[in-house]
């Protein structure tokens, strides 16, 4: 199958420093894949890279077929690809279904306000926000704020979804219901990629993980294979880990 997001060859610098270096991967339709590696490792300016906001310096980026490697950010969103952020930045004086009127409007495609509005109302009902569509976004909880991203990316009718640390500060409880709604939004066939410190979230939803540590990638297969690979356990997982997640049998 075609791959959805291919990428070859891409390094980044920031002056003397190789942030990306050499980074080929593709993600298939449909796959949620997992995005670790320590701070630092490099991954969130793989995301920023894919986005539009920095280029790379060499390398090409290609989404369904077409480079998008001079592409502005807004032009990227508009052909598919959506992000959420690590700190989450909603319009606070808006009330939640606003915010995700707003995001409708850019992905363009609604005739009308009103349909805008339908369309950002669905998406908060998926999401679990409907009874807090009138409330100022400000009135959410952090987890609320975390769902109100998710509605408002699904609101740009993404193919891929590149989720930055969505369940960082989220409790057990939180967590498992975010992991929920990560699992629908991917039965809706739209593509994950998942960028996580919290290990736990990606052996539960990913199918693949891919580790990048100082700007390299050191590892890409599926997750018990990654996760008992020699290099990952002492670049990044330590031994203590390792021995647990082989008790637990993954
Ligand atoms: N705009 C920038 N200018 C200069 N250096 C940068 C810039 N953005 C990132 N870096 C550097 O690039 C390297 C990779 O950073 P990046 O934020 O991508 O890592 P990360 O894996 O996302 O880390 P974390 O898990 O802490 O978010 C780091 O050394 C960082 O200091």
């Amino acid at each position: 199958m075609r791959p959805l997001l291919e990428i070859t060859g891409v390094t980044k610098r920031f002056r003397g420093l190789v942030a990306l270096d050499n980074i080929n991967l593709a993600l298939a339709p449909g796959e949620i894949v997992g995005l670790i590696g320590p701070n630092g490792a490099g991954k969130t300016t793989l995301v920023n890279v894919i986005t539009g906001v920095h280029k790379a310096d060499e390398g090409d980026i290609t989404f369904s077929g077409r480079s998008i490697k001079r592409e502005r950010p807004d032009r990227i969103a508009r052909l598919g690809i959506a992000r959420t952020f690590q700190v989450v930045q909603p319009f606070p004086a808006m009330t939640v279904l606003e915010n995700v009127t707003a995001a409708a409007l850019f992905a363009g495609g609604a005739a009308s306000i009103a349909e805008a509005r339908d369309a950002a109302a669905h998406h908060l009902e998926f999401c679990g926000l409907a009874d807090q569509a009138g409330k100022p976004a400000s009135a959410l909880t952090l987890a609320g704020r975390k769902r109100l991203e998710l509605a408002k990316s699904l609101a740009l009718r993404p193919k891929l979804l590149m989720l930055d640390e969505v369940n960082a500060g989220l409790n057990p409880a939180e967590i498992d219901n975010a992991l929920e709604l990560i699992a629908s939004i991917a039965n809706r066939g739209i593509t994950i990629f998942l960028i996580e410190h919290l290990m736990k979230v990606v052996t539960r939803t990913a199918q693949r993980v891919i580790v990048l540590h100082h700007g390299r990638l050191i590892a890409d297969g599926p997750v018990a294979q990654v996760l008992s690979d020699e290099t990952v356990v002492e670049a990044y997982l330590g031994r203590r880990f390792a021995e647990r997640m082989a008790g637990a049998g993954i």
